[in-house]
């Protein structure tokens, strides 16, 4: 890691963009970048299959993986998912799946938290029972170690998706996320993306996380609390705006950057600056 030349005095918030790339600039040997993948790295489909990377967020990420100490992804899709999306960067980007369920670190094999494994069987009997009993127009996403369960394209179903949700998840002993247009059921395993944030900026002194959902409120929380902690440690949340959550997400960041694409542009300008 590169020395910092970090004072270690907590900067003023609120936060102006220049202020924090300069704090970072100041610190990148020892700086991590997080971003979550759905509508912050790519933008919000119908089809969660068809979703890929804004083409100019891939590049800016290929450039700063060579400044900044890591570069990691911290998603609810799982890693193989996340492996196919990020190919051109397979060995230069963390990958954290399934809120950290799982993990892969350049070219090792994918860890998968040992707790859930005995929770397979239990998901994949969950997903066609959701096939089977959900009101035609429900999307049921099958992750191996969660279900999905999606109604952004018929949204009249969002009360009968999440009363079905609550009662397998009472039947079933599983945990639920919610997110825009979609109801998840985890297995009752000890694991968010703040746990992930916390465990990942143990070492570090400078972190940014980029999220557009309420489960990244928890990643949020996890850089604020390293920062109370640790005065030196310098901390940005950056929120993604959209008209689901956005507006609780916003409330818990530094910035907010207008979408996906924005933040292509957002990210090509930080390359810029690292590089003046
Ligand atoms: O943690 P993330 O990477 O943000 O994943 C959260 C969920 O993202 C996906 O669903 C969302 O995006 C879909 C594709 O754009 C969209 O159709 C859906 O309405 C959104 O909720 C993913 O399919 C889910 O499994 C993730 O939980």
């Amino acid at each position: 890691m590169r020395p910092s030349n970090a004072s270690n005095h907590r900067l003023p918030r609120p936060l102006s963009v220049e202020q924090a790339w300069n704090a970072t600039i100041d610190r990148a040997g020892q700086c991590v970048l997080f971003f979550d993948f759905d509508g912050t790295l790519a933008p919000v489909e119908d089809d969660p299959t068809a979703v890929q990377p804004v083409p100019k967020v891939l590049a800016a990420l290929d450039a700063l993986t060579s400044v900044v100490a890591r570069v990691a992804i911290v998603s609810a899709r799982p890693v193989d998912f996340l492996r196919d999306r990020f190919a051109p960067l397979a060995e230069t980007v963390d990958l954290y799946g399934l809120y950290g369920l799982e993990h892969s670190h350049g070219s090792a094999e994918t860890v998968t938290e040992p707790a859930a494994l005995p929770w397979i069987p239990t998901m994949a009997e969950l997903a066609e029972t959701a096939r089977a009993e959900l009101p035609e127009g429900t999307l049921v996403e099958y992750k191996r170690l969660s279900v999905a369960l999606h109604y952004r394209t018929a949204p009249d179903l969002a009360g009968a998706v999440e009363q079905w949700g609550q009662a397998q998840a009472a039947r079933l002993g599983l945990r639920v996320q919610c997110g825009r247009m979609v109801l998840e059921l985890k297995p009752p395993v000890d694991r968010d993306k703040g746990m992930v944030i916390n465990e990942a900026v143990r070492s570090a002194g400078c972190a940014w996380y980029f999220g557009d959902d309420v489960s990244d409120i928890k990643a949020f929380a996890a850089l604020r609390a390293r920062e109370s902690a640790d005065p030196s440690f310098f901390g940005v949340c950056v929120a993604v705006a959209n008209p689901e959550t956005g507006q609780e997400v916003s409330t818990a960041a530094d910035l907010t950057i207008e979408s996906p694409e924005a933040l292509g542009d957002f990210l090509t300008e930080a390359v810029h600056r690292f590089a003046a």
